[in-house]
């Protein structure tokens, strides 16, 4: 190895990988975006993965509460992600995503489809190809990161917030666009967690040796100051 080659794997930190897992609301996607720009990582948003495969299924005619056709239609999309944190893409076959899955129709039917173990199967086995090809590491965000996807992830995080404060927060987002009422938002929030908990493979759950982090009366801003503290503790141990 020359002195400069040497010089250069000495002094660029290694790449490192974060998962950050928890219930829908409590600031996974917001956090590991700005996490990753700060530390210029790459970024994944495994939620977006599970909307784009739902959203194929819904546009296809699949019923969603059909485990069997879902599993057999499984392999059958192409979802293509970027992982740039200033600019995320998702595509379906090549035809841009980003609006069509965070319709209401997406978001109720999405924890049908992800319950479907041949849907894990195959969306696990992307990120993990997607996380090993991050040169300086990558943030991803999900349910099953720290228990299933990346077992050994340098830091795993679990974010929580009471459901008042996600309620009152996913309110704020969709003023004047959808239903604002904070008592049916809280209670969809709860459907989806109750939903994500309860299924057999990779249920949403806390890694043994996660990081949990409370949320509830935490700035944005606070957060991304803890997490950016917790990875730099890691690199730096
Ligand atoms: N600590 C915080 N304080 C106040 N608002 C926050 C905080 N964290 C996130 N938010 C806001 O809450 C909303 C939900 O955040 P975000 O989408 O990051 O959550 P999430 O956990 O990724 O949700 P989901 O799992 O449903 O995708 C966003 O509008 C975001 O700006
Ligand atoms: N690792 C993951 C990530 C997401 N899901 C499922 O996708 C739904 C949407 O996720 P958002 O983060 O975009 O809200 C979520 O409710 C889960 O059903 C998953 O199973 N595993």
């Amino acid at each position: 190895m020359s002195d400069t080659v040497e010089t250069a794997a000495r002094t660029a930190p290694a790449a490192v990988i974060v998962g950050i897992d928890g219930p829908s609301g409590t600031g996974k996607s917001s956090t590991s975006k700005a996490v990753a720009a700060k530390l210029g990582l790459r970024y994944l948003d495994t939620g977006a993965q599970y909307r784009a495969i739902t959203w194929w299924m819904l546009s296809n005619g699949i019923d969603v509460n059909d485990a069997a056709a879902v599993a057999e239609a499984a392999g059958k999309p192409e979802i293509v992600s970027g992982t740039d944190p200033s600019a995320p893409t998702i595509t379906v076959d090549g035809a841009d995503a980003a609006g069509p899955i965070r319709t209401q129709e997406v978001t109720s039917a999405v924890s049908a489809v992800s319950a479907v173990p041949e849907i894990r199967t195959r969306l696990t086995e992307l990120q993990r190809a997607i996380a090993a090809e991050a040169p300086a590491g990558i943030v991803v965000e999900g349910r099953d990161i720290g228990t299933t996807v990346l077992p050994d992830a340098d830091l795993k995080i679990f974010l929580t917030a009471s459901a008042e404060a996600r309620a009152a927060r996913r309110s704020g987002e969709l003023k004047g666009k959808e239903a604002t009422d904070l008592a049916a938002t809280q209670a969809a929030l709860v459907k989806r967690d109750a939903a994500d908990s309860g299924r057999k493979t990779s249920p949403l759950a806390k890694a043994g040796d996660a990081v949990e982090v409370d949320t509830t009366e935490l700035t944005l801003d606070q957060v991304i100051e803890c997490v950016v503290t917790l990875i730099e503790e890691r690199r730096s141990a």
